[in-house]
């Protein structure tokens, strides 16, 4: 069942949650489901928790909103220990989404989403507009889709409802117990975009239990990958674990392609770009051949007034040329954006048979990227995470 619940105060952003020791032993079980699990998850951040199955992720998550009692340990939401708050209360401060949403099949989409503003004895035009609200921001057009009954739509409209309702009295804390597990392969990548962007806006503290290691990568600002009983084997950044697995569990739940897959997850404005000479139309050409002829790409790369990348001129070029660089060389054929991943990077250097692609934040130059610019930034990234740093 999927329930959501609603915070004091309207407009609440995140709360950091923290599990000290905390274990859960189930009646008649020799081992505990969960053994003294100790896990800070900041404010407005997603944490992932990956794991193998009945390893104890649900276990650990429905403890934070006592659907489950921990035998030990305390659970602090911003600070406040869960147990000293009225279970049902508690529950209203915190959006509750499981596979295929949990909805009510006896109640409209419409009072499903209602249901916990409803318990908060929300005024019925600010409920209303609220329902309005959350299902246009999940992607559903109220009018349409209000009245119909759960069973009345797909399997991913289903799951934006839950995910609606999980949110319609706006909790700082969303717990999502494999949300995204019942639905096809396209709906979900979907659905990781929609709450991608509904995260940008909401800065909520996710918890988000996944068996779908790419899915913790893409949506986690961190990822917790746990062994039996929780135990916490690696707790970092995703760009951290893919640089640098704590071990061979780690590296199991990686798969293949862990360099690509850090690669997907690393941004060209974090790595240290290609040191190409960069300069302007009216440059005397001896000049920059000296520059160029000191650093590591034959080629300097000519940018407008606006600081555009415009052209290409290689050492050749330059050694033909006497006076100013003018409109000598080749125009730039591809740019990309500093907010690509290097892996896009690696997609245009390939697609494009150019060996050097400019670099661009608010169209302005700010490096380039080659082959050996992203070998490059795999050693960094691996090297920083042996290091202890983020990746
Ligand atoms: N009510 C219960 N009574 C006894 N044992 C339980 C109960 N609920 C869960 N367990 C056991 O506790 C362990 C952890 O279960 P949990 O559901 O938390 O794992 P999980 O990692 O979420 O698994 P999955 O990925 O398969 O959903 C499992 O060994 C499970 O069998």
């Amino acid at each position: 069942m999927s329930e959501t619940t609603a915070p004091a105060q309207a407009d609440s952003r995140g709360a950091e949650i923290e599990l000290r020791g905390v274990t859960k032993r189930y009646p008649g079980q020799k081992k505990p489901a969960v053994d003294n699990v100790n896990l800070t998850i900041p404010d407005g951040e997603i944490v992932m928790l990956v794991g193998p199955s009945g390893c104890g992720k649900t276990t650990t998550m429905r403890m934070i909103n006592r659907l489950i009692e921990p035998t030990d340990g305390d659970i602090l939401i911003g600070g406040e220990d869960v147990r000293k708050k009225d279970p049902n209360e508690l529950r209203r401060h915190i959006g509750y989404v499981i596979q295929a949403g949990g909805l009510f099949p006896h109640m409209s989409v419409a009072d499903n989403v209602a249901l916990v503003p409803r318990m908060l004895k929300w005024p019925s035009q600010k409920v209303s507009d609220r329902v309005d609200e959350m299902l246009s921001l999940v992607g559903l057009e109220p009018s349409q889709f209000g009245d119909r009954y759960p069973r009345q739509l797909s399997g991913g409209q289903q799951q934006r409802v839950g995910v609606a309702r999980a949110l319609a009295a706006d909790p700082p804390v969303l717990l999502m117990d494999e949300p995204f597990g019942a639905v096809d392969p396209i709906t979900r990548t979907h659905l990781q975009d929609e709450l991608l962007a509904l995260q940008d806006e909401l800065s909520k503290t996710i918890v988000f239990v996944t068996h779908d290691f790419d899915e913790a990568v893409k949506l986690g600002d961190r990822i917790a990958i746990l062994a039996q009983g929780s135990e916490i084997v690696q707790y970092d950044e995703p760009a951290a674990i893919l640089a640098s697995p704590a071990n061979d569990f780690v590296r199991g739940f990686i798969g293949e392609g862990g360099a690509m897959k850090l690669l997907n997850v690393t941004r060209l404005a974090d790595i240290e770009l290609a040191d190409v000479v960069a300069t302007r139309p009216g440059a005397d050409a001896a000049g920059v051949l000296a520059e160029v002829s000191e650093k590591e790409t034959p080629w300097a790369v000519v940018l407008d007034e606006s600081q555009r990348p415009v052209r290409w001129v290689s050492r050749d070029a330059l050694a033909d040329l006497s006076g100013d660089i003018g409109d000598a060389g080749d125009p730039v054929s591809a740019t990309i954006n500093g907010r690509s991943t290097v892996r896009e990077a690696l997609e245009v250097l390939l697609k494009s048979d150019a060996e050097c692609v400019p670099v661009t934040v608010r169209r302005k130059y700010v490096g380039s990227v080659t082959l050996a610019t992203v070998q490059h930034a795999i050693n960094q990234l691996r090297e920083r995470a042996k290091g202890g740093g983020r990746a």
